[in-house]
């Protein structure tokens, strides 16, 4: 079978065209202009090639079947132990940089960090000292991994339910990041994509708003300097309601900022608390 050949039929399985050339690499170890230009060179590996079809067939998605997924221009590494990053959750790195402004003594605490995919960007990007956090022993197997792939220094990995570990070592941070399980058990809407993701890293009680509740009531416990701070969580696109309302439950020092922001697909993302 040519890569021509390949191409065709894995067309008939995605539909986007870039996911088509991820697995085209992925099958041969050629970039995206080598193939481009030799479309008539054969495919190897057929049984690969075979799993591969076979796996598209079980709707496994691309990520987890080639092992990787550009986040913020990174390629991290990704199994069924955590997440697929999303694009939509760029709008949280985007938005730290923009605090950060080239500031280098800051400390940076990745909540629920899965791949490591935003604690380590911004740790690759700013060089501040980050510590990365996860309930999942087997998501931060797979945050090792990045580590050791990305080039990233000053990390520490601290495994634990949500704040636990830093309240119980008293480990406080300038930017703190956050993308938390925030679907509700409830909801219907949920795709079959995410049949092959962690099941503890989609969901949560309360509605999916625990962790929100959580980090309202303790946030400044963790924070190094109430002065000066940055704290930024990632929500549902149909939860800034709600949000806001256990924002103004909960929140009640007047001596910060709250700002809701939206992605790309103008749809309401994060929740980004500051000091005044
Ligand atoms: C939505 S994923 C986010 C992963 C990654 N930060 C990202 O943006 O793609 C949520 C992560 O929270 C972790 N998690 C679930 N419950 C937790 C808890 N109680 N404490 C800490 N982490 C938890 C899951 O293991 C999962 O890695």
């Amino acid at each position: 079978m040519t890569i021509h050949q390949a191409y065709l039929e894995l067309k008939k399985h995605i539909l986007n065209q870039s996911e088509i050339y991820e697995i085209l690499e992925y099958l041969t170890g050629h970039k995206y202009d080598w193939l481009i230009c030799h479309q008539d060179k054969l495919i190897e590996n057929i049984s690969k090639y075979e799993s591969v079809i076979e796996a598209l067939k079980q709707f496994v998605p691309v990520a987890y079947i080639v092992n990787n997924k550009r986040f913020y221009g990174i390629d991290f590494f990704v199994d069924q132990r955590v997440l697929i990053p999303r694009i939509e959750t760029e709008l949280v790195v985007e938005q730290a940089l923009k605090w950060l402004n080239n500031q280098n003594n800051k400390v940076i605490i990745d909540l629920c960090t899965g791949s490591g995919n935003i604690g380590i960007t911004l740790n690759h990007l700013t060089n501040n000292s980050t510590y990365l956090l996860d309930l999942s022993d087997q998501a931060l197997e797979v945050c090792k991994i990045n580590l050791a792939k990305i080039q990233a220094t000053k990390i520490q990995i601290l495994q634990g339910d949500f704040l636990e570990p830093l309240l119980e070592n008293q480990i406080k941070g300038d930017l703190i990041v956050c993308n938390p399980p925030y679907i509700d058990f409830q909801d219907a809407n949920v795709g079959f994509s995410t049949k092959y993701e962690p099941q503890n890293a989609l969901f949560a009680d309360e509605k999916g708003l625990k962790f929100y509740k959580e980090m309202f009531l303790n946030f400044p416990k963790i924070i190094k300097d109430i002065n000066n701070f940055c704290l930024i969580m990632e929500f549902g696109f149909e939860q800034k309601t709600a949000i806001e309302k256990l924002y103004t439950e909960f929140v009640t020092d007047k001596n910060f900022n709250h700002e809701f922001l939206k992605d790309n697909s103008n749809n309401w993302r994060c929740i980004m608390i500051t000091n005044i």
